[in-house]
């Protein structure tokens, strides 16, 4: 229990959102994970969700927390290292995303990317694509997707990052599209198509904003321009684990090793790896190889949209989270 109460993530009264499982009417459909179910929060019950930066503060805390206070308790979780799926929102639908995003959360996710589906997504592989192609028929927009987060996000306790493609950024306008996912709680947000040279304006507006934007960096990455994404990026540091597009693979590079010791030698920054990732053996690999997260995207997606009806997804999106999450015990 003392692990417990010292897990609590922070309480933040200033937003003032009440605790997701608390709130009448969301069923958890998950065992909560360990750092949401605490004293604190029956006591308190209001809680918001904190930033992507202080959620790996946190995953590291308790990490060091679980690993000296006391040998003989098994700790559930290996309590360091953050889980982070991506979904598609609007796929199958938004009412459905909105559930996923409540059941991802209490399943224990630490951070969730939410992708806005766009109509030319280049770095995306089949499933992604398809993702996107389904929502967008369904008629998903940006606004829609705010106003799903408008109601969603008061539920959650972990940070929501944003992902978008540059375009539909420019189209609102920079500062106008920070304003907006501001204000709706959203903590990250990833931007795969911009390089770094156009990053300026973004990670101008985003810091007015307190929006962490997260950059990205690949195995072919120079290491000087490696520095600088590294420098630039905030929140963490998104790590592409094989070249190419988004998917699942059937086994993770081994260079991600290397790649991870390389950055980490010159940052202190949460690295997080992502691409490919697909079962729980890969979430071990990677975690084992010194990663602060990792992002496992099409495997989720494709569970959430694929399935014979969006009960079934929700329902084996579950258990694939809950799989992943024992993965980093
Ligand atoms: O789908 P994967 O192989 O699990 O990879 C994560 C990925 O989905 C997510 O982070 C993402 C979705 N679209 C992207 C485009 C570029 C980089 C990353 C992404």
């Amino acid at each position: 229990m003392a692990i417990a109460l010292k897990s609590a993530c922070f309480l933040n009264f200033d937003r003032g959102h009440r605790l997701g499982f608390s709130s009448p009417g969301l069923r958890v459909r998950c065992v909560p994970s360990r750092q949401r179910v605490t004293a604190m929060a029956a006591v308190v019950g209001n809680v918001s969700t904190v930033g992507i930066s202080e959620t790996f503060e946190r995953l590291k805390k308790e990490g060091k927390v679980g690993t000296c206070v006391d040998e003989c308790v098994t700790l559930l979780f290996a309590l360091n290292v953050a889980l982070i799926p991506f979904i598609t929102a609007g796929d199958p639908d938004l009412p459905t995303t909105a559930k996923a995003l409540k059941l991802l959360d209490s399943c224990g996710s630490d951070i969730i990317e939410l992708g806005v589906p766009y109509s030319d997504p280049l770095a995306d592989g089949p499933v992604i694509q398809a993702a996107a192609t389904r929502s967008l028929a369904k008629g998903t927009t940006f606004d829609s997707v705010i106003l799903m987060l408008e109601e969603v996000v008061p539920h959650l306790s972990c940070p929501i990052a944003l992902f978008s493609y540059y375009n539909p950024i420019l189209k609102r306008g920079v500062q106008k599209f920070m304003s907006i996912i501001h204000d709706v709680g959203v903590h990250g947000l990833v931007v795969p198509d911009v390089p770094l040279e156009e990053t300026e304006i973004l990670r101008e507006e985003a810091s007015k904003h307190k929006i962490e934007l997260v950059l990205l960096t690949t195995p072919t990455t120079p290491t000087s321009r490696m520095k600088s994404i590294v420098e630039a990026s905030e929140g963490f540091v998104y790590l592409v684990s094989s070249v190419g597009v988004t998917g699942a693979r059937a086994s993770v590079s081994e260079r991600v090793q290397a790649l991870l010791n390389d950055i980490k030698q010159t940052t202190t920054k949460p690295v997080a790896v992502g691409f490919g990732i697909s079962k729980p053996e890969h979430v071990k690999q990677v975690a084992s190889w010194g990663a602060d997260g990792v992002i496992v995207g099409s495997a989720m997606v494709k569970l959430l949209g694929e399935s014979k009806s969006p009960e079934e997804g929700l329902k084996e999106l579950q258990e694939f989270t809950l799989s992943l999450k024992s993965a980093l015990a």
